[in-house]
């Protein structure tokens, strides 16, 4: 099979988008997977595809699937690419638009500099939520946070569990050039309390509104960026009571600005970049 597709990147977390508005491909886990090889296919660290609106008062459904194949439920850097591609490719002619994931309605809107900007939803907080297994653990409190214990050596970590409609495990560290994030992202990854996997935040903090972050993503290993993990570290650090409402967040492929006001029913805020890399075709091998 033959397909066109678009390579975008938004702070370096790198995406292949492939527009289904005219009919699905139908691609098995294995050409997800293919198309995400960096020597074999395209490259990329998750594959979004651009579906019909599903329902009345939505724009498009976006379909999220990890570069191991599996399907997922939110990506915010892909949020934005996704925004910047049905507005530039003419498939709508709004600034603001409603997408519908597996995670919820989200709201991207294309800023005057560029720049989007994604109303990307409520926080869940609760560990069982996210979903993380506490039964028999306790949990540490600081500020309006539980922290838990994951065990991997004596040190911890003590992680805040944060769901951003996918699962995020947040952990402070002193410097993020130093973390162990490719010894224990993978041991968090498939931690077993983690029934879903999860994605791994390792975030220093450098000033109330300043940090700075690296993320071991489930299905996709260490990205330059993670929208979702940007988002679920700004609320980890505001409920350990260490960061301001508004923060600026340092990954390795570029600045993301997160906003977050504190309470539950509180949406949180992420403008960052969006940019087109390339068009182009592939020839898909028929592999199931
Ligand atoms: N890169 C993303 C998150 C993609 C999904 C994630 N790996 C998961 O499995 O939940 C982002 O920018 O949010």
């Amino acid at each position: 099979m033959h397909i066109r597709f678009t390579k975008m990147q938004g702070a370096g977390n790198d995406f292949v988008v492939l527009d289904e508005t005219q009919g699905r491909l139908g691609l098995s886990p294995a050409q997800y997977r293919f198309l995400a090889d960096r020597h074999f296919g395209v490259g990329a660290d998750q594959i979004l595809s651009v579906r019909p609106a599903p329902a009345e008062g939505i724009d498009f459904e976006y379909v999220i699937h990890n570069a191991d194949g599996g399907e997922v439920e939110q990506c915010g850097n892909g949020a934005r690419c996704f925004a910047r591609y049905v507005h530039d490719k003419g498939l709508t002619s709004k600034t603001t638009i409603r997408v519908q994931t597996l995670a919820g309605v989200i709201a991207p809107e294309l800023a005057a500099d560029g720049r989007v900007r994604v109303d990307m939803g409520r926080p869940e907080l609760q560990a069982e939520r996210v979903p993380f297994d506490a039964s028999g653990l306790e949990p540490r409190r600081q500020g309006q946070a539980q922290t838990w214990s994951l065990a991997l050596d004596a040190s911890g970590p003590w992680i805040t569990p944060v769901s951003m409609g996918n699962p995020h495990a947040v952990l402070l560290v002193a410097d993020v050039d130093t973390a162990p994030v490719a010894t224990w992202g993978p041991q968090i990854e498939q931690h077993p309390r983690f029934p879903q996997r999860v994605n791994a935040g390792f975030l220093q903090i450098v000033s109330r509104g300043e940090v700075r972050l690296r993320v071991y993503e489930r299905g996709a290993g260490e990205t330059l960026a993670c929208g979702t993990g940007a988002c679920a570290a700004v609320v980890a650090g505001i409920r350990l009571g260490l960061l301001d409402s508004q923060v600026q967040v340092h990954t390795r492929g570029g600045l993301l600005s997160i906003a977050w006001a504190g309470a539950d029913d509180d949406a949180v805020f992420m403008t960052g970049p969006a940019t087109f890399v390339f068009d182009g075709q592939i020839e898909l091998p028929e592999v199931p």
